[in-house]
């Protein structure tokens, strides 16, 4: 499995928790940035990392910022993405067995890193379940067709 990653100035902490995490499960990533905890706009690092993940060139991706929110708002506007804020194990879990979700949303503000990595591991080690589910998730992508290039 490739991994992309990206933060804001909110979650670049985190960030570089989930590289740790990251190198211990052997799962191969890139980081998208930032670099350093000096204020930048998360929909800059949203961007690439789901861009990445709809093209198909890493399987998952991870963004966090200091609630989730703007990231996963950001990332859910890429076409094929879905963008999950989770900050609990069960909504991981939930998320892809249900969703499929392929970009996991984070807070770094909201929740401590002990929580956080193991939302990590929980989302990144569940498989989908399709059947019932995979009927929902092509009905999210007849939406996202339906829209398209629609301002
Ligand atoms: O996008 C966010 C909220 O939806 C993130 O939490 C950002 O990290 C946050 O808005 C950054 O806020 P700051 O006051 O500029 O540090």
């Amino acid at each position: 499995m490739k991994v992309a990653i990206g933060a804001d100035h909110g979650g670049y902490n985190l960030k570089e928790e989930i590289k740790r995490l990251l190198t211990s499960m052997n799962i191969s990533f890139e980081d998208f940035g930032c670099t350093c905890n000096d204020s930048v706009d998360y929909p800059d690092y949203a961007l690439p990392v789901a861009e990445k993940v709809a093209a198909g060139e890493f399987d998952r991706g991870i963004l966090v910022c200091g609630t989730g929110i703007g990231m996963s708002i950001a990332a859910n506007k890429v076409p094929g993405i879905r963008c999950a804020l989770v900050h609990d194990t069960f909504s991981a879990r939930a998320t892809r067995e249900h969703n499929d979700s392929n970009v996991l949303a984070l807070g770094e503000r909201v929740i401590g890193p002990g929580l956080a990595l193991d939302i990590v591991k929980i989302w990144l080690e569940t498989e989908f379940q399709g059947g019932r589910h995979a009927r929902r998730v092509e009905k999210i992508a007849a939406i996202e067709a339906k829209h398209a290039g629609v301002k």
